[in-house]
């Protein structure tokens, strides 16, 4: 469904443009429908340019994204089918207005001709949806509803849209600990439905609890990828072996992270390579496959050959 072909993005900065910050370098990955992709990286990784590249919003300086095979393309067309859902649920609205007009809009630009009664009746089923009370959340203003119900709110509005794929970036990390399980698990839902969802978190954990795969970025480029229980549970690369460390655990003391000793994508790494590495490399461009659709960059050992 959506796929990324050695997608990279280098802004222009500095006064006059002269400097160059490369946010993504070369990153591969798809969502499938009906699948949760975590996309997991600390603060200045490129997740948000990634999911502003899919989004449109920000154009991509070489490689392809492309959706059911199509490039991307901004228009209605695309949005009625891709949609992101963003951190901050306030700012997507206007304190002025009722909260529920970011389905007005909705009606406005893609169903002009729905009838009211129609509408408000495809409205209400899409506030059940997500979980809501239509008689509590339409009708008020932002400031008198929650960031949870602004959340879902606005899950709800893209769900009135024929929505294929959600790009759910740090939606969470405003909430409180139990709504954010609720929003968790209503994506869990939608995805029974065949939504495809992009859940962009810096929290492990979040990542894990919903995601059939995990995409783990660092300084823009993928270290680790591959099916969740594979790329959390048998960690191949250095820098998901911290991240993973890294996790408060109750009760237990925060512990080094296991050494890497062997790079899958050297076969003639410190501990030489398991066999696999060659073909596995191959198959996977410059990543090396440490099990079925698990794939490590170079874990950049003090002997690897430069990549
Ligand atoms: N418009 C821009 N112009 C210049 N540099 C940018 C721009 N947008 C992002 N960057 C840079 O690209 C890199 C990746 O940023 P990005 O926002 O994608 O990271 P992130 O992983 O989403 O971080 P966070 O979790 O803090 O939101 C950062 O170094 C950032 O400073």
């Amino acid at each position: 469904m959506l796929r990324l072909d050695n997608v990279t993005k280098v802004f222009r900065t500095g006064t006059f443009g002269g400097r160059t910050v490369t946010a993504v370098g070369g990153v591969s990955f798809d969502v499938r429908p009906g699948e949760v992709v975590s996309l997991i990286g600390e603060s200045g990784s490129g997740k948000s340019t990634i999911g502003r590249m899919i989004l449109g919003l920000t154009p991509v300086t070489s490689g392809f994204i492309t959706m059911d095979g199509a490039p991307v393309r901004p228009g209605k067309d695309y949005y009625r089918a891709v949609q992101g859902v963003f951190q901050d649920p306030f700012s997507c609205y206007n304190p002025v207005f009722k909260a529920d007009r970011v389905f007005a809009l909705v009606k406005e630009g893609y169903f002009p001709r729905v009838p009211a009664a129609e509408w408000e009746r495809r409205v209400e089923a899409a506030v059940r949806d997500v979980r809501l009370n239509p008689g509590e959340v339409l009708g008020k203003y932002p400031h008198q509803l929650s960031g949870g119900q602004l959340q879902r709110m606005l899950i709800a509005r893209a769900l009135l849209l024929d929505l294929k794929l959600l790009v759910a970036d740090e939606i969470t990390s405003m909430l409180d600990a139990s709504t954010r399980i609720d929003v968790l698990n209503l994506l869990a839902e939608l995805k029974t439905c065949g939504l495809g969802v992009l859940y962009v978190t810096h929290d492990l954990s979040l990542g894990t609890y919903l995601a059939e795969r995990t995409v783990v970025l660092r300084g823009g480029a993928v270290v680790e990828m591959g099916p969740t229980d594979l790329v959390f549970g048998d960690p191949r690369h250095p820098y998901t072996r911290a991240l993973l460390a890294a996790v408060p655990r109750l009760n237990a003391p925060w512990e080094d992270p296991a050494p890497v000793t062997s790079c899958l994508c050297h076969e003639s790494g410190p501990a030489g390579g398991d066999g696999r590495a060659a073909a596995g490399r191959a198959a996977a461009g410059r990543m090396a496959e440490a099990g079925p659709g698990h794939l490590v960059a170079c874990a950049r050992l003090a002997d690897c050959p430069p990549a």
